[in-house]
């Protein structure tokens, strides 16, 4: 039976109000209720949440771990604004096509039926007209200023992003963030090409430490807020296949995750003891709380602390990626093996 078919006829139990955090502060009015004339501040405000920021802020520390690693800690200022300038504004050109494309769904979802969209604040082709430029000067400051590697990356991640996660895969498969999620890995990429020029192994492994952080970091969101997507008929893996699974697949990808982000320290000899005891303590809460939620696969309180451990595991090992590439803090594993005693027989 295809995917599509089995959630379709699903009730709709409504979601207790676990997604607060994730709806808006402020109540926005319809479209029937909007004054004729808005001012330039809420016009500004409108387009920014059409960008989804607070995503744009940790995309941008993992550009920014990355720079700093492919630099050793010591990477060029001007380079790091322009880049990091750059792939945000490449981001909101992606993340504001997502809202053009998605604003049927995103109009019955409480979550996002406040966004400009939907709620009639922006009109689409404005939307359109809006996100064509963002990727044109996103496109042009990094290959102006980065270069053109790290400018065809970031017009690859909007393509990824569109064309295989939102437009191919959101709605007709519930692999559909483990394959999309490439785009949200492909920022790292486009910092270490701005400082080397080239994709190393190592770019390669931060690439994949988001790729397999994506879907625990999304599947914990959509558990909590199942109702929502069966409601609209998006397949998302709680949706179709049940709690349980989810909650199976999430601590699996977890389990893979730790191994995955120790790959930096070895074999790809760029990250120290300060990098691996921070992956190895970070990675353990992490599998603590994946089995938590395994006990306990429908409780929408466990779930949502999973989601937010998540963005804090990342944005932390990026710090620690920070720190390590210091060389004040870097011990390397050679020093590391250099220093333990030796047993002679
Ligand atoms: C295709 C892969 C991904 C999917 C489907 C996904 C999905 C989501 C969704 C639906 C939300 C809730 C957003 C809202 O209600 O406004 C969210 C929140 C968030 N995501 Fe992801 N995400 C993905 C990848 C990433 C990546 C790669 C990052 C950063 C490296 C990231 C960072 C965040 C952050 C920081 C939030 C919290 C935003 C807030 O505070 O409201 N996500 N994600
Ligand atoms: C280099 C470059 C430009 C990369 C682009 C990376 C990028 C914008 C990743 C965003 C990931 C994300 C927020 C997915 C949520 O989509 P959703 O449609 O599931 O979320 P929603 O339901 O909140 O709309």
């Amino acid at each position: 039976m295809p995917e599509t078919a089995i959630y379709e006829n699903l009730t709709q139990d409504l979601t207790p109000d676990l997604t607060q955090d994730l709806l808006p502060k402020t109540s926005h009015p319809i479209s029937s209720n909007l004054p004729s004339s808005r001012g330039w501040r809420e016009i500004v405000q409108d387009y920014t949440e059409l960008t989804k920021p607070r995503i744009i802020t940790l995309l941008l520390i993992t550009t920014a771990g990355a720079m700093w690693i492919a630099s050793a800690g010591n990477v060029d200022l001007f380079l790091m604004l322009v880049t990091v300038t750059g792939g945000a504004i490449a981001a909101a050109s992606a993340n504001t096509i997502n809202c053009l494309y998605d604003r049927d769904i995103d109009a019955k979802m409480e979550r996002t039926s406040w966004r400009p969209l939907p709620s009639g604040r922006i009109q689409p082709i404005n939307a359109l007209i809006f996100a064509i430029a963002l990727a044109c000067i996103s496109f042009a400051m990094l290959a102006l200023y980065a270069n053109l590697l790290a400018a065809c990356l970031a017009m690859s991640g909007i393509a990824t992003y569109v064309g295989v996660y939102t437009i191919w895969l959101k709605r007709s498969s519930t692999q559909n963030i483990v394959i999309g999620g490439a785009a949200g890995a492909i920022p790292p990429l486009v910092g270490w090409a701005a400082v080397t020029g080239d994709l190393s192994w190592s770019a390669w492994v931060l690439f994949a430490i988001i790729f397999v952080w994506t879907p625990p970091h999304f599947w914990a969101l959509a558990l909590m807020i199942r109702d929502e997507y069966a409601k609209v008929g998006v397949p998302m893996l709680p949706v179709v296949k049940g709690v349980e699974a989810t909650a199976h697949q999430i601590l699996l990808y977890t389990l893979l995750m730790v191994p995955v982000s120790l790959l930096l320290v070895f074999p790809c000899n760029v990250m120290g003891l300060v990098y691996g005891l921070s992956a190895i303590a970070l990675g353990v809460a992490f599998i603590y709380k994946a089995l938590q939620l395994l006990k306990e696969p429908s409780d929408r309180q466990v779930a949502r602390s999973v989601f937010k451990y998540s963005i804090l595991y990342l944005a932390l090992l990026c710090v620690a990626m920070g720190v390590d590439s210091l060389p004040i803090a870097h011990i390397s594993s050679q020093q590391v093996i250099a220093m333990l005693p030796t047993f002679s027989s």
